[in-house]
Order: C-alpha cells, then sequence, then structure tokens
C-alpha cells in the first residue's frame, strides 16, 4: 500500500545488521522542527543509524528500511545528493580557511556573488553572537565559538534534516546548555527534523521530543 505523503523525516521499517545479528529496528517518524533523541550504550549502533540516514553506512552492515524526508525516498540517494546536515563532537572546520570563508564555502552555489556570500556568512555569524569573528582563523576559537560557526556553516548549506552525533558533548556545562537551547531553536526555527544522538538525558530533555533506547545487548 502506498503512503501519503509526510512532512519531516520517516525512518520505515529500519532493520540492520551486523554479522547476522540484529543491531537496530526502527520505525519512526520526525515532524519539520521535532527531534528524535536515540540514546543506548557504548556500540549499540547509535552512530550507525545516522550514517544509514546519511546514506554513509559502511556496507560491511546488512540495512533494510526506508529514509523519506517530506514523501521523498532518499534511500537509494548518495550522501551528497541526500542534503543531511551533519554536526559531531569535534566542529571540524577547515583550518586553512577563516571562519567566514568556512560558513561562504557552505552556501549552495547558487547564492551568487563573493561580496554576498561574504555578508550572508558574517550575517550568520552575528546570529551567533559572533560578529566581527569573520577574518579569525578557526584555531584561535573556543570550543563553543567552534561548535556555534559548526551549526551556522551547516544551516546555511540548506539541508534536509539535522542529525547531530554528540555534538555538545565536548562543551563544559554552562556552554552546553546554550549551545543545545541555540541548536534547537535555529532547527525549530528552520522546520528541520533532527535525530540527536547523546549520553546526556538533559540534551533529550532540552530536544524535547521522542526517546528511542537502543538495548545494545549483543
Ligand atoms: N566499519 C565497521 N566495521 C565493523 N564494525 C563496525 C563498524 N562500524 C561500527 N561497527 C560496530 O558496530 C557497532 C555499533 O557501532 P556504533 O558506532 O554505531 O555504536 P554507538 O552506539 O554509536 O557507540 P558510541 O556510543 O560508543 O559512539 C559496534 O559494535 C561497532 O564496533
Amino acid at each position: 500500500m502506498t503512503q501519503p505523503e509526510r512532512a519531516g523525516l520517516s525512518l520505515r521499517d529500519i532493520a540492520i545488521r551486523l554479522d547476522g545479528r540484529l543491531l537496530i529496528a526502527l520505525d519512526a517518524h520526525v515532524a519539520p522542527g521535532e527531534t528524535l533523541t536515540v540514546m543506548g550504550p557504548s556500540g549499540s549502533g547509535k552512530s550507525t543509524l545516522l550514517a544509514y540516514i546519511g546514506g554513509f553506512l559502511d556496507p560491511i552492515f546488512d540495512a533494510q528500511g526506508q529514509v523519506l524526508v517530506d514523501g521523498v525516498d532518499l534511500t537509494a540517494l548518495p550522501a551528497d545528493a541526500r542534503h543531511a546536515g551533519i554536526l559531531f563532537q569535534d566542529p571540524l572546520l577547515f583550518p586553512h580557511m577563516s571562519v567566514a570563508s568556512n560558513i561562504a564555502f557552505a552556501l549552495p552555489p547558487d547564492v551568487k556573488g563573493r561580496a554576498n556570500r561574504r555578508a550572508i556568512a558574517e550575517k550568520a555569524l552575528a546570529e551567533v553572537d559572533l560578529a566581527g569573528f569573520g577574518p579569525r582563523d578557526p584555531d584561535t576559537l573556543s570550543g563553543g565559538q567552534k561548535a556555534r560557526v559548526a551549526l551556522q556553516r551547516v544551516l546555511l548549506s540548506r539541508p534536509r534534516l539535522l542529525l547531530l552525533d554528540e555534538p555538545f558533548a565536548k562543551l563544559d556545562m554552562s556552554l552546553r546548555a546554550q549551545t543545545r537551547r541555540l541548536v534547537f531553536d535555529q532547527a525549530r526555527a528552520a522546520k528541520l527534523p533532527v535525530i540527536l544522538v547523546t549520553h546526556d538525558a538533559a540534551d533529550a530533555e532540552a530536544a524535547g521530543g521522542a526517546v528511542f533506547e537502543m538495548n545494545g545487548a549483543p
């Protein structure tokens, strides 16, 4: 039976096995602007699930199930055609580019003009209290500042969904609270469905959506 188009991210009958053992079984829907938090012990398959959704799962896994965004089936598409915005523990900024160039680099090619791209990058920096940081070298930023740059870079790339793999884990407590608020506020404003992998119950609480627990039993 064909199912009706549904806004947001649909994960239909996902089943991922490693060496014949079922690691992940999930059927879920994440509405635009909402977050599904994935928790569970180390090695239970949280990052594997993100890799499947993002289209970069190692072929060693046997994976089935559909990934749809706004009713469009992404399952057969390569990673770069899925337009998943991804944030990891490490912000992974390009070290040889200025902070502004790191952000401008992510802008889609239809955003024309060097000065225009630069202005958009500066505006994005100002939105996260980093006005004037554009010319800086990424190595000169603090962890929290790097995290904010990485967030803006991912949002400006016009993702269809956000995949967050413990993006707050390396931040200290106060910075963590502030950064997670910013991430979820921005995701809500952009109406992006979010999958958040975390070990921290406070992250799940801040995200406010459903929680999926991996059991991780080998
Ligand atoms: N490329 C790979 N080849 C073989 N096994 C792998 C590969 N990638 C992951 N695994 C295994 O798959 C299982 C799930 O790994 P995954 O990284 O998804 O766990 P996780 O829940 O994200 O763990 P953590 O919380 O420690 O990051 C683990 O047993 C891991 O060793």
